[in-house]
């Protein structure tokens, strides 16, 4: 049997009056990956957002395994560390070395032990072939260097789920492909959950077992990725694909 990590039911999003997402409904087992789709402003960012309590929530209810989870996202501490988020911005502490930046979050918010998260973080950097960057400042680093270093920051707090929110969407495009391989490695060799937004259809057509297609706050299509990609089913869908060029 699948083992569901994530699953959101009736969710409605508001920013004051407006609503940003409708009645979203769906859910994402163990090892899967999701990718959000849409046109800009259908509001990918605000669902992805809203998954890792940097939004609250009006009504609709989220479980994370199998457990509800209270709207107010100032109780959501425990359940952050088990979600790991990615964003455009890199968000890397500018006055911490890399290796510092990696450190922070697993030995002081979780209390690990310094030197055995030191040489998980090494690893890690190696595995993203930045190890010889880790006494470097983030000015120090390229755009793609610093989302490198981002999603192995992530990665050290020992996700459940894995979010990435655009995180190309500002790197030049020879960054884009380091960046897209470390992420889909994740999905292959450690088959890790993953909610991705992206706007790199031929990456989303390789890594998504499940495609979201959101507009205007709604999802206008939950298909299996394969099928998205070859057969979308509304019109919207279709215009959408090609207008990406896909
Ligand atoms: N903090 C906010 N306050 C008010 N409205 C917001 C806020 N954040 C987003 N919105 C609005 O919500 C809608 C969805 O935005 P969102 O950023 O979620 O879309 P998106 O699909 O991620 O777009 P893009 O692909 O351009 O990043 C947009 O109309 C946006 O203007």
């Amino acid at each position: 049997m699948a083992e569901e990590i994530l699953k959101v039911e009736h969710l409605n999003k508001f920013y004051g009056d407006w609503q940003a997402l409708h009645d979203i409904n769906f859910s994402i087992n163990k090892g899967e990956v999701v990718t959000l789709l849409g046109p800009s402003g259908s509001g990918k960012s605000t669902l992805i957002r809203t998954l890792n309590g940097l939004e609250p929530f009006k009504d609709g209810r989220i479980y994370f395994h199998g457990k509800q989870v209270d709207p107010n996202p100032k109780t959501w501490q425990d359940l952050r560390q088990k979600i790991g988020m990615v964003f455009q911005s890199y968000d890397l502490f500018p006055n911490l070395t890399v290796l510092d930046n990696i450190l922070l979050a697993p030995v002081k918010v979780q209390g690990r032990d310094k030197a055995a998260v030191q040489k998980e973080a090494l690893e890690l950097l190696d595995r993203v072939e930045l190890r010889n960057h880790a006494d470097a400042y983030p000015r120090e680093l390229s755009g793609g260097q610093k989302q490198r270093i981002a999603i192995v920051r992530a990665l050290a707090m020992h996700p459940e789920l894995m979010l990435f929110d655009e995180v190309t969407a500002s790197l030049d495009p020879e960054m884009v492909r380091g960046v897209l391989k470390i992420i889909k490695e994740l999905s292959d060799q450690d088959h890790m959950t993953m909610i991705i937004v992206t706007h790199e259809m031929n990456f989303a057509a390789k890594i998504a077992d499940q495609v979201l297609f959101l507009e205007n706050g709604r999802i206008l299509e939950e298909t299996p990725g394969q099928q998205f990609f070859d057969h979308p089913q509304t019109d919207r869908a279709t215009e959408f694909l090609n207008s990406m060029d896909f």
